[in-house]
């Protein structure tokens, strides 16, 4: 079932395109959002969070016109921004109690209630009275996400929330992005090829404001099928074939070095094509290298 559904959305910076025509439908479930940067996600997700006008379009959340009934939408809303600023002399408790109060919960019980709920969540309470100034970027991270779910939003964004994090803080951070998948609808916008492989059902990739895939990461991975190739060469020869050849990675096997190309036909005489990853598909989407 569509949760959010976006026809014909265009966003301008003055006079400079930043999202063009996008058509987007979503519904439970961990949806990851894929660009490189400038691609129009935080853009995207401003809108959504009612941070930011739009020229054209039509956007529902939950039924709710984004347009015409925001304060409503904003109900349903949870955002971790790209850079969330938290107050450092805080402890993580009185943090959510005070962003608790901003999003209107007053009622000190019921506030209390979800603040220890969302603590345990987010496996943050034995460091709960702790300051934020001795917290790791991944309990930041981790702080941010309960800080979204504050209000028990339906619907919720979280932009980079993985970027700068250590593997095991990943890790965590991804266990708990995909519980809340479960019974919400998360937009997850990311660089990362693997927080996408591990958390998302579904997936878009935008580029230079324009959407140029929506479906399933099995999907974008198929968007390459056909045209993955690698080829090894002498890994003295390493410099050569790498000014030669646009490849997507290299790796180094004992005194060889494979390439791993995407082209339509086969790029070396001794290419050998391979299955297609999502990072393939990506890339292929992207560079429109076999379109
Ligand atoms: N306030 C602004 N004024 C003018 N142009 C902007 C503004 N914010 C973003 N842009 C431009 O709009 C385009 C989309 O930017 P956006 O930040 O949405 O991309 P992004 O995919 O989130 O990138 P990143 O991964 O680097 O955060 C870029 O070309 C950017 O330079």
């Amino acid at each position: 079932m569509s949760t959010v559904r976006i026809d014909g959305l265009n966003k301008m910076y003055r006079s400079v395109p930043a999202l063009t025509n996008i058509e987007l439908d979503m519904g439970t479930g961990v949806f990851g959002l894929l660009g490189p940067n400038g691609a129009g996600k935080t853009t995207l997700m401003k809108i959504l969070s009612t941070l930011l006008p739009y020229e054209e379009g039509r956007v529902t959340i939950y039924d709710l016109d984004l347009a015409k009934e925001g304060d409503q939408v904003r109900g349903l809303l949870g955002y971790l921004p790209q850079h969330f600023h938290v107050p450092m002399q805080f402890t993580g408790r009185e943090f959510l109690h005070y962003a608790g109060s901003m999003k209107g919960l007053t009622n000190h019980k019921a506030r209390s209630g979800q603040v220890e709920r969302l603590l345990e969540e987010v496996n943050l309470l034995p460091q709960a009275d702790k300051k934020i100034k001795s917290y790791s970027g991944g309990m930041i991270r981790r702080l941010g996400i309960a800080q979204a779910l504050l209000g028990e939003p339906r619907f919720i964004m979280l932009d980079e929330p993985t970027a700068g994090l250590d593997p095991s803080e990943r890790i965590r951070f991804r266990n708990v992005i995909e519980k809340l998948g479960d019974n919400h609808t998360v937009i997850l916008s990311t660089h990362i090829i693997s927080d996408i492989e591990t958390s998302c059902g579904q997936v878009a990739v935008l580029n230079k404001g324009s959407l140029l895939y929506q479906g399933t990461t099995q999907g974008l991975a198929q968007k390459a099928a056909d045209g993955v190739w690698e080829f090894q060469v002498p890994y003295a020869d390493y410099d050569k074939v790498a000014k030669e050849f646009a490849f997507i990675s290299s790796r180094r096997e004992m005194n060889h070095a494979i390439f791993r190309v995407i082209a339509k036909e086969p790029p070396h005489i001794h290419a050998a094509a391979v299955q297609p990853t999502i990072e393939d598909g990506y890339m292929a989407v992207i560079n429109g290298v076999l379109s």
